[in-house]
């Protein structure tokens, strides 16, 4: 992997928002350009021959922007697209087991919810960012757990990986997960829901730079 900073907007996509191939390259080619540094490709059907030439189409789209394109729960098609790495959550592959798949090089990132123990759990088994939410209602995962954003804080005093944000961040509220600390804000509806994605992409990306 070249070196990256995982730092700045981190864009997931969404199969409702971007239902078509066409549209799914389009909307991440209109994210990168607004300055996104990180690619989730995230669609919960099973792996098919689309699935796969989509995220090795994100893949070389991303490589363009020397932006990173991880891959949501999916180890396998992580593997066969070549992609930078993975997003896990508790119910997916343990870190150990997809690191052992992937190799060192490979970013792996973990789902801690609302505590510090997942987190601690997250950094021994090798994770290479924690993130943290859901911080507010959320349009793309209702039902996801609540977090605090002390939670973010407390992460940073206790933890040298970088920090992600996620659930319904907005760019209105999107300040207050960065003044806690943030490194990264993960962002769905807000961003590929945009008239405008590349602009809206740069006002995400903006807030990084106060
Ligand atoms: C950056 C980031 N953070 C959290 C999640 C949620 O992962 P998970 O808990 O596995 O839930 P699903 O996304 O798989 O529904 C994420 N995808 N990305
Ligand atoms: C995929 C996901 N995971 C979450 C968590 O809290 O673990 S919240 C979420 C959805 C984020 O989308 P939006 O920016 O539209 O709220
Ligand atoms: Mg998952």
């Amino acid at each position: 992997m070249t070196e990256h900073k995982l730092k700045g907007l981190y864009a997931i996509t969404d199969p409702v928002l971007m239902p078509t191939e066409a549209k799914m390259i389009t909307g991440v080619q209109q994210a990168l350009a607004g300055g996104a540094r990180v690619i989730q490709y995230r669609d919960k059907h099973p792996q098919t021959a689309e699935k796969l030439k989509i995220a090795k189409s994100l893949k070389q789209l991303c490589e363009s922007f020397s932006a990173l394109l991880l891959i949501n729960d999916d180890v396998e098609l992580a593997n066969l697209c070549n992609a930078d790495g993975v997003h896990l959550g508790q119910e997916d592959m343990a870190i150990n087991n997809a690191r052992a798949i992937l190799g060192p090089d490979k970013i792996i990132g973990a789902t801690c919810h609302d505590s510090l123990q997942l987190a601690e759990q997250a950094q021994s088994q090798g994770a290479d960012y924690l993130a943290f939410g859901r911080f507010f209602p959320s349009e793309t995962k209702p039902g996801a757990p609540a977090a605090s954003m002390a939670i973010l804080s407390q992460a940073k005093r206790d933890f040298t990986l970088p920090i992600v944000a996620i659930g319904g961040i907005t760019l209105e509220n999107a300040s207050a997960p960065l003044k806690e600390g943030a490194d990264m804000l993960a962002v769905v509806h807000a961003l590929f829901s945009a008239t405008d994605i590349t602009a809206r992409a740069s006002a995400f990306s903006d807030q990084f730079r106060c």
